[in-house]
């Protein structure tokens, strides 16, 4: 697999705030990545350093394995890290032609960068008249001009309606499925979700998790559990078993984490050969929402 970017220890204070903190990871070709964090966790921060606007304390970053200059890599790189300025009283199509002319790349490929972002139609309308979301979407249209190998979009849907939101996750996935790789920084878990393959979960600059979406999905699991009597029984046992990492009670229900993956039988038979009867008992994988509840409180 070819890597795209590869940071190092990366770290970043300004003054007493330690925005990125000790951060590595690595984004390979043709995947979806989501910065994932809550709001003032270094998310920005760390795009920033990436694409030279914002300059690291420590560490390192190296683009396509260190076989080009930053300043070389980044003209493969399309990104947008700030709210997109495009001239009021100039059509889509005059304001991509202008972005062109000051970047020094070719006009070849307006047409069909604002057929990707469901544009075309609206090519000769002034941007003033555009929505939030057409706005949002001629910007993603710009970085995509010099048919950039990675995407970087920060908070993408920040400010647009249920349907400007949907029609820009829609766009981001079809520009993934013709094989560029995109990262994005969002605080929405939903969006991450449905959007990306990978995550990067981080709190205070920290890098809390990264792997793939789904197999954060696919933990170990949890037992749902309940008794008619003897509660005090079944917290002494479950605290016992070895595969149990955490109980918690729900109203009537106890949850347990498991940190080990095993069967309901096994824990059934575990439990009434101790003299345990159990009134109910499911086993479910957590939801991302919880783990990355638990990842951002609880780490
Ligand atoms: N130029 C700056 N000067 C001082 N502190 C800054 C600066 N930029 C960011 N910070 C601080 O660094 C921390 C990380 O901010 P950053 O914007 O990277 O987080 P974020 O995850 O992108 O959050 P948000 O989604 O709110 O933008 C925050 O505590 C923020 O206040």
């Amino acid at each position: 697999m070819e890597t795209i970017l590869s940071l190092k220890k990366l770290d970043k204070k300004y003054g007493q705030v330690h925005a990125v903190n000790n951060l590595s990871f690595d984004i390979q070709k043709g995947n979806v990545y989501g910065i994932l964090g809550p709001n003032g966790s270094g998310k920005s921060t760390t795009l920033g350093i990436i694409l030279n606007v914002v300059n690291r304390t420590s560490g390192e970053f190296s683009w396509f394995n260190g076989k080009l200059s930053t300043h070389e890599a980044l003209k493969k790189v399309g990104a947008i890290i700030e709210r997109p300025n495009f001239y009021p009283y100039m059509t889509a199509t005059q304001n991509l032609n202008l972005i062109c002319k000051i970047k020094g790349i070719s006009t070849d490929k307006i047409n069909e960068k604002l057929t990707t972002v469901n544009l075309f139609e609206r090519r000769d309308s002034k941007f003033k008249t555009f929505s939030l979301g057409m706005k949002q979407r001629l910007a993603i249209a710009s970085a995509l001009l010099n048919d950039p190998e990675i995407l970087i979009l920060d908070e993408p849907t920040n400010g647009l309606d249920p349907q400007g939101i949907h029609e820009i996750r829609e766009i981001i996935k079809e520009i993934a499925a013709n094989g560029t790789t995109i990262l994005l920084a969002s605080h929405l878990l939903d969006e991450v979700e449905k959007v990306c393959s990978h995550v990067v979960v981080i709190r205070n600059g920290v890098k809390l998790y990264s792997g793939r979406v789904n197999e954060m999905t696919a933990s170990k699991g949890l037992f749902e559990l309940k008794v008619d009597e003897n509660e005090e029984k079944l917290i002494e046992l479950l605290k016992q078993h070895s595969a149990i990492d955490k109980i918690n009670k729900e109203h009537e229900t106890f949850i347990a984490t498991l940190n080990t993956e095993i069967s309901s039988t096994e824990i059934n038979e575990y439990l009434f050969k101790n003299g345990l009867v159990l009134s109910h008992l499911v086993k479910r994988k957590p939801s991302l929402e919880q783990q990355f509840l638990d990842l951002t409180s609880n780490n």
